[in-house]
């Protein structure tokens, strides 16, 4: 699906593209978001992260007007979601785009693009961004997973919408796909569009965007730069390769707890610790007669800090 029509009214320059601030929502009994906040400055790339039925979706169509929130405030570009000044500055792609599979790419857009009085000048502007246009005479019905999103991402960028919300765009695609997706999505980026895209592939957020909520079962247990997150408390791996492995293990379990050096099946030793304590283990380790021969950090992945988040998150409820 597809939502953004016509020409935008401005708003004033400092009103965030998108401000949520305690939504909740709930199906039924099932709470899918509960006190929700988040707040999209423009100009940025933005994900929302998090597992399956974290509140992703719910969110988004929140956004479009699609969904109605239970409690809570909600302003797309200031105005309220689901108001037509607020869908003409959106363009949306929301699950499997729908496109008549017997016309080609080109005269799908062509029709979404009359039907908004958009000539065909920018029906092939929006081919070139995401590289469809030597393939857009094509019937859409022999298109690829990767070729069909990527017209549903050029059906959300006719009129120049200047925030694209972007539901998973790159669930289901092949690698190939994946990283076309990724690369036009940090293209759109560059050029002041703000970008608010869902995903549970942590590693391609990570390399897409600036910022990120994390949802977990609906609530936020994260929100900060990717930067930051990355930053946090046990942000480094440090890995030792020290021999002989058993008496490494014990000697820095010692200093560090058990938890701190898990198993493992090698002569490495791998710690989440503060790499300014790293000296003096190295110091313990030789001085209790075990030999260091390599030490190396390595700087946690968003995919490490979300695992952090979440069993923090799961510890929290069992208790
Ligand atoms: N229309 C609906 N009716 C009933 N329950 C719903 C509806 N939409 C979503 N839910 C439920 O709300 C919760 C959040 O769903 P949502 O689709 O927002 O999660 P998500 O993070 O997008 O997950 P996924 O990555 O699997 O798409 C889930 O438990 C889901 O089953």
């Amino acid at each position: 699906m597809s939502i953004d029509v016509g020409a935008l009214a401005p708003s004033p320059p400092d009103t965030p593209a998108v401000h949520v601030a305690g939504v909740s929502k709930s199906f039924g009994t099932l709470p899918a978001l509960s006190d929700v906040d988040l707040r999209v400055q423009r100009g940025q790339v933005y994900g929302v992260l998090g597992p399956n039925g974290a509140g992703k979706t719910t969110l988004l169509r929140i956004l479009l007007g699609l969904v109605h929130a239970d409690t809570g405030t909600v302003r797309v570009s200031g105005r309220h979601p689901g108001a037509p000044e607020a869908l003409r500055g959106i363009g949306a792609l929301i699950e499997t785009p729908a496109f008549v599979p017997h016309l080609s790419g080109r005269t799908n857009l062509r029709v979404l693009a009359r039907a908004r009085g958009l000539p065909d000048s920018e029906v092939q502007r929006v081919l070139e961004i995401v590289q469809l246009d030597g393939r857009a005479d094509d019937r859409y019905g022999g298109y690829s997973l990767g070729m069909g999103q990527r017209l549903g991402v050029a059906a959300a960028l006719l009129g120049r919408p200047p925030l694209l919300v972007l539901d998973e765009p790159t669930n289901g695609l092949d690698p190939d796909g994946v990283v076309q997706m990724r690369e036009l999505v940090r293209n759109l980026g560059t050029d002041g569009t703000t970008v608010l895209l869902s995903s549970h592939i942590l590693g391609e957020v990570q390399q897409i965007c600036e910022r990120v909520v994390v949802l977990d079962r609906g609530r936020t247990i994260a929100d900060d730069t990717v930067e930051n997150l990355r930053a946090g408390p046990g942000a480094l791996t440090v890995e030792l390769r020290a021999d002989p492995p058993a008496p490494a293990r014990t000697i820095a379990r010692s200093r560090f707890g058990e938890a701190t050096v898990p198993e493992s099946d090698d002569a490495t030793l791998r710690l989440h610790v503060d790499p300014g304590d790293v000296p003096a283990l190295v110091r313990a380790l030789v001085e209790g007669g075990v030999d260091v021969h390599e030490v190396r950090h390595e700087r946690q992945s968003l995919e490490d800090v979300f695992f952090e988040l979440t069993r923090h998150d799961a510890a929290e409820v069992r208790s």
